[in-house]
């Protein structure tokens, strides 16, 4: 069979002013349903996640429905059978354009839910406890920390959607939109030139797909701190290097092990009383009790899985004991009375009060979305605690503080991973907490970095501020330590000063595990 091309008729279509009105019609309908969609998308995929079992059943029939519906069967619903039944509509949905929008946004937000829901998945559970420690409750948790980190993930996906919705819109030629696909056959049925027309309505699909791709490949550079960063070296770089730690710290090979103790009158800031948590059917926190007094520096040590981190993350409740009662202050951190019983409290009402214990997470967990100065600032603009024209000398000055100022505009992945903990302390710090609590803070450093941070932590214990610090650092908890506890299988086994634990210890488990570890 011959087959004629007529070249100059598909060319002269390029100026038929038809296609391009119909391909305005196109992009703007995808690109209003897309968007729309997205936003339902998110919050029906944040509805999936959340904690109230309606919302999440509720956001899983929608889905459920509009991604098992065909298309084509939405569109000529929504379009035919919605307006009888919803008077209310009938003036609205009478144009092709907005039952077509309507249809779009109900079938391309269920399945945007679940890009977005991988997307969220995805963010580590560890960056939500480094938000819930600053104070964050959900809202601001979810616009800080975890929605800014799974829109990064899902841009691929959402690309993907968006190309599909481009294409989608070609089903809506069936309630007589006049858009791409209707136009070229509206043309062709004229002149029968199918292959010609049909040609030039797919070569204008694929400049929109294009221009899309150029824009979702700008966004993804723009997003990506790591690349953009690549290119334009940070502020800060180009800077001498600096000491390591502030001038004035005391790094722990000088100290002298004068630290005395704090004077029994300090008053308790935090307790625990018979503590006990179990984890996969074990019994992993068997009944604590732990006083720490304000300017305590209190240094948790013992065999790995006796419990010390569990115990530090109910100490600030991002992990809540099955059993036993904290108190901050003297009043119940996380529990309140319920009869004659207490019980724990609602996230809801706990959140911005465990900014006041601070923790400090063995893998630092920055968020690596912002500097390390935002960062450090996040949480006290925040709560308010500082004005927004003063927020960045407020950043500064901890930076300073931990040896860091000139590094305030780097990312995360910019610094080591001694400074990304020195970064970490800063932020802990910029809420003004009671007490931190450290868990591991070097344990996942080379060990040419342990010292700094260790000289960081050192300085902070003398400015007095209440620590807790579970560590395998003997000699560093020997210097710096007020109190060490030993703990082992889920209780303390011992608690005392630093010179009577390791040079006198009273127990035998005490005994036998500095002994295993070289310090007996
Ligand atoms: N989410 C969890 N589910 C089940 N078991 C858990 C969970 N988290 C911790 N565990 C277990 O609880 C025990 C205590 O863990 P924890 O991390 O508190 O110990 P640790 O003393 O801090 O140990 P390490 O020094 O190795 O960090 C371990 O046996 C651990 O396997």
């Amino acid at each position: 069979m011959d087959l004629h091309f007529d070249w100059a008729y598909a060319f002269g279509l390029f100026a038929n002013g038809q296609i391009w009105d119909a391909a305005v019609t196109t992009l703007w309908l995808a690109t209003l349903s897309w968007m729309i969609a997205g936003v339902l998308g998110l919050g029906l995929a944040l509805l999936k996640r959340s904690g109230l079992a309606p919302a999440r059943r509720a956001a899983g029939a929608y889905v459920w429905l509009f991604r098992g519906l065909p298309l084509l069967l939405l569109v000529i619903f929504v379009y035919n059978a919605v307006p009888p039944a919803l008077p209310v509509t009938r003036e609205f949905l009478s144009n092709p354009f907005n039952a077509g929008l309507v249809a779009l946004v109900l079938s391309e937000s269920a399945y945007m839910a679940e890009v977005f829901r991988a997307g969220l998945t995805a963010v580590s559970p560890e960056q939500r406890d480094a938000g819930r420690a600053l104070g964050f409750g959900s809202v601001p948790l979810h616009r800080y920390v975890i929605v800014p980190q799974a829109f990064r993930i899902a841009i691929p996906g959402l690309g993907n959607e968006y190309v599909s919705n481009l294409k989608n819109t070609s089903l809506v030629s069936v309630i007589s939109l006049v858009e791409l696909t209707l136009t070229g056959q509206r043309i062709y049925s004229g002149n029968f030139l199918i292959l010609e027309t049909l040609s030039v309505i797919g070569i204008v699909y694929l400049a929109m797909v294009t221009l899309f791709t150029g824009v979702q490949h700008v966004l993804e550079r723009r997003l990506d701190v790591r690349r953009e960063r690549e290119r334009r070296p940070a502020p800060g770089g180009e800077v001498p290097p600096q000491p390591a730690v502030p001038a004035q710290t005391t790094t722990p090979r000088e100290r002298t092990p004068t630290r005395a103790g704090r004077p029994m009158s300090a008053p308790v800031v935090l307790e625990a009383r018979d503590l006990r948590k179990a984890l996969g059917g074990r019994e992993v926190l068997a009944g604590v009790d732990l006083e720490i007094r304000r300017g305590d520096v209190c240094v948790i040590i013992g065999p790995s899985g006796s419990g010390k981190s569990t115990l530090l993350r109910c100490l600030n409740r991002l992990l809540i004991a099955d059993q036993g009662t904290i108190l901050l202050d003297d009043q119940p951190f996380g529990y309140r009375p319920s009869g004659s019983a207490i019980r724990p409290e609602p996230e809801r009402h706990l959140a911005e009060r465990r900014r006041r214990v601070g923790m400090v997470f063995q893998r630092f967990e920055l968020f690596p979305h912002y500097t390390a100065l935002e960062n450090v600032v996040l949480a006290p603009r925040h709560f308010g605690l500082v004005p927004r024209a003063g927020a960045r000398e407020y950043g500064l000055a901890l930076l300073r503080r931990v040896g860091l100022e000139q590094h305030a505009d780097k990312y995360p992945h910019q610094l080591s991973g001694g400074q990304q903990q020195r970064v970490a302390i800063a932020r802990t710090l910029a809420v003004e907490p009671e007490v931190i609590l450290l868990d591991e803070p070097t344990s996942a450093l080379d060990p040419e970095l342990v010292n700094e941070v260790l000289s960081v932590i050192a300085s902070l214990a003398d400015e007095g501020m209440t620590m807790v610090i579970v560590s395998h650092e003997m000699d560093f908890a020997r210097l710096v330590a007020d109190r060490v506890v030993f703990m082992d299988a889920g209780r303390i086994i011992e608690d005392g000063a630093p010179d009577q634990i390791f040079s006198a210890p009273a127990h035998q488990r005490t005994q036998r595990f500095l002994a295993a570890i070289g310090q007996g």
